[in-house]
């Protein structure tokens, strides 16, 4: 079977039914096979409507008996069903979904799921059991399989439909790519990859459910893992690591130039490193710090320790804004050390790369700040020794090792992130890296104050940022847009400044920041933030990362809720950077009694690690990791907090399989087929 071959083309889909498929990222019947069921109904657990109780989950059968449509007093479309199941009634009830009642008929057959409450008559006196908002499911009350898969599909696309092609496409899985060698599955006490596709789909028991999972996921889990150890071979194949000598001349200089002293964290931190660039075997280590930590000096230090060895060094960024930030605070530093640091960003003129690119290849550059652009094909180095990326999680694994592979030697490479990742997450992705920790702020920080406040109170807030601005202090808004958006409703930053610009701001400088503005103009603006010529900036997110003002003491988010908790941090983080109180203010006018919840953690919770775990249990890992825009793998079914123990055998199993140079065809195929974005792509086999 040709398990890449196009779904248009397996019988009975064609083109229309193609395309809502592809939106599930279903392309070809591997895809298919692979987009396991949300969950599964159990139909032989039905409990006859005479049994069930209050506040139970349930499965119940019946046919109806009736349907009433009403609105209620707040305008809401109100449909109620009665159902029978010939041991008592049940009544259904639907808030706000019209084409229900246009597919309900009297005496149709249906399977319901859900919790059941009781409503009450206008006197208070019980009248019937009933069910709110539970899972229907369409005519699958004729399907014969005990469990039930159901999957997330769109309307067009009929769920006895999906199954009927799932169950043609199951019927033959012989060269199913699978990952795993049949010592492994033997040693792990694992099914076939056949045997598991088969069984989660179609599971007879508890148990084929659970072999079934345990078999995809920690395949899954396996192939991140070989995938990193094989990508890092490929790059590091017949080169030698790079090996420094003890700190000298220029980093002691440099050392006691700094305007701190370092913490005790980025001194362990700052000799861990050392340790492993004067090792010969070549470093790999992924720093994490909460924002405002101090992570950049440690970076600095390391490069500028490479080319005291004679190595080029480069650090690479996901922002322009940040590179140009990095790139001024760098010059301060290093100039006076006779260090040629330079500057390599797509935004460049054509004249200006090309020089760029001679100063990287001639070596004059010792030092070298960019963006994705380092990675161009046409940027060749002299000698590149040390490889820092900072905010991984916005590079794909591939896009590093690209990096490290333009060097002749295998470079030092560190990985700087204040994203806090969890434990699991740190060992999926970064599986191939030790782990530094810099846990606490440098010294004299003051906890950001943040509140959580309505829109009814925005008038009030400006007021009190217009008061600490006047005491010398500089703000940022951050909203949500650029621009105003027909189908979004939330405030853009080009509303907000036009409206503080004048209004309660006009006698104060203001700036606009956006993503569409162009370098020059992006650059100006932050260089007059940084100067403290602007006093109050209106920005999208694009200064998210890394952007370090220390006078900026109060930022106000609007629309906060269109934030994740992560993210969110990680704006505050952009104040609280020096010896100033600082203010976050969170509004949103939300309702939503989970959003609230989850802004309010914001309020109670400054260590970004415990946020994000909370933002993780509350939010699940799809919606945690979607916001953060990550390089990260699209985790078909293991799910980072829950399957540590699995991610740790496959780990193991890993590592084996490829320290003892076990063939890795079959992993790359399958590799290959199930990541389509640019995570662990390998071409080279
Ligand atoms: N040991 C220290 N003592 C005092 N101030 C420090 C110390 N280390 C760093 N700083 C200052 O703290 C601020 C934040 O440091 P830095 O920009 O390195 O943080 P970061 O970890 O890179 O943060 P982010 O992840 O937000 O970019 C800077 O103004 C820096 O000069």
């Amino acid at each position: 079977m040709n398990f890449e071959e196009n779904i248009q083309y397996v019988k009975g889909i064609g083109p229309k039914k193609a395309q809502a498929l592809n939106k599930l990222g279903i392309e070809n019947k591997y895809n298919l096979l692979t987009y396991y069921p949300k969950r599964y109904n159990n139909q032989s657990d039905i409990t006859p409507i005479s049994e069930i109780e209050y506040d139970e989950t349930v499965n119940v059968k019946g046919y109806i008996i009736s349907i009433q449509e009403k609105i209620s007093y707040k305008g809401m479309k109100i449909i109620t069903v009665l159902l029978s199941d010939d041991t008592g009634t049940l009544q259904i009830i639907w808030f706000n979904q019209p084409f229900l009642a246009r597919s309900l008929k009297k005496g149709m057959n249906l399977f319901v799921k859900g919790k059941i409450s009781y409503a009450y008559g206008g006197s208070g006196q019980f009248c019937i059991k009933q069910i709110i908002s539970y899972f229907l499911l369409d005519d699958e009350q004729n399907e014969q399989c005990e469990f039930l898969p159901i999957y997330i599909l769109p309307g067009t696309i009929k769920p006895k439909f999906y199954r009927s092609i799932l169950t043609d496409t199951l019927s033959d899985l012989h060269n199913i790519p699978c990952a795993l060698a049949e010592s492994i599955r033997n040693e792990y006490k694992l099914l076939t990859k056949a045997d598991a596709l088969r069984k989660i789909h179609f599971p007879k028991s508890e148990e084929d459910i659970e072999a079934s999972r345990k078999m995809l996921i920690f395949e899954e889990l396996f192939m991140i893992q070989c995938g990193l150890i094989h990508l890092r071979k490929i790059h590091t194949q017949n080169k030698h690591g790079i090996h420094c000598l003890l700190n000298s001349t220029l980093v002691k200089k440099l050392y006691s130039a700094l305007p701190f002293k370092l913490t005790a964290d980025q001194e362990k931190v700052w000799s861990e490193i050392c340790n492993d660039m004067q090792s010969s075997t070549p470093m790999q280590r992924l720093l994490q710090g909460d924002v405002g930590s101090g992570k950049t000096v440690i970076a600095v230090l390391a490069l500028v320790k490479a080319v005291e060895n004679g190595w080029q060094s480069a650090l690479m960024v996901p922002t322009e804004i940040l590179a140009r930030q990095h790139f001024r605070n760098f010059c301060l530093l290093l100039d006076p050390l006779g260090i040629k640091t330079g500057l390599l960003l797509g935004s460049l003129s054509a004249k200006e790369h090309r020089d760029a690119l001679q100063q990287i290849k001639t070596g004059k550059w010792q030092i070298i700040i960019g963006t994705h652009a380092l990675i161009q094909d046409k940027v060749e180095f002299a000698n590149l020794g040390l490889v820092i990326t900072d905010e991984q999680h916005r590079f794909g694994v591939a896009q590093r090792a690209y990096l490290e592979a333009k060097a002749v030697h295998i470079p030092d490479v560190l990985v700087m992130t204040a994203t806090p990742i969890p434990r699991t997450m740190t060992l999926t992705v970064y599986g191939d890296l030790n782990v530094s920790m810099i846990r606490h702020l440098p010294p004299g920080r003051k906890n950001i104050r943040t509140f959580l406040r309505t829109k009814s109170a925005r008038e009030k807030i400006y007021q009190f940022v217009l008061k600490e601005i006047k005491e010398g202090r500089q703000a940022y808004v951050v909203c949500p847009l650029i621009e105003i958006s027909e189908n979004i409703k939330t405030v853009s930053a080009e509303e907000m400044f036009e409206k503080l610009n004048t209004g309660i701001f006009k006698n104060i400088n203001c700036a606009l920041l956006h993503g569409k503005l162009s370098a020059i103009e992006k650059e100006q603006i932050m260089q007059d933030f940084f100067a403290n010529k602007i006093h109050l900036l209106v920005s999208t997110t694009v200064i998210e990362v890394g952007v370090n003002v220390p006078n900026a003491s109060i930022m106000v988010v609007e629309g906060a809720d269109r934030f994740g908790l992560a993210q969110l941090h990680q704006l505050r983080g952009r104040i609280g950077r020096g010896q100033y109180k600082s203010y976050c203010i969170l509004l949103s006018d939300s309702k939503s009694s989970k959003t609230v919840e989850r802004l309010s953690l914001m309020e109670k919770i400054n260590d970004g690690f415990v946020l994000a775990e909370e933002d993780l249990r509350l939010r699940g890992p799809g919606q945690f990791f979607g916001a953060m825009q990550h390089g990260l793998p699209d985790l078909k079914i293991a799910n980072v907090l829950s399957d540590v123990n699995i991610l740790l055998d496959a780990r193991k199993a890993a590592e084996k399989w490829c320290a003892n140079k076990n063939p890795m065809t079959e992993i790359i195929r399958t590799i290959n087929i199930q990541y389509k974005n640019d995570f662990l792509k390998i071409t080279d086999i």
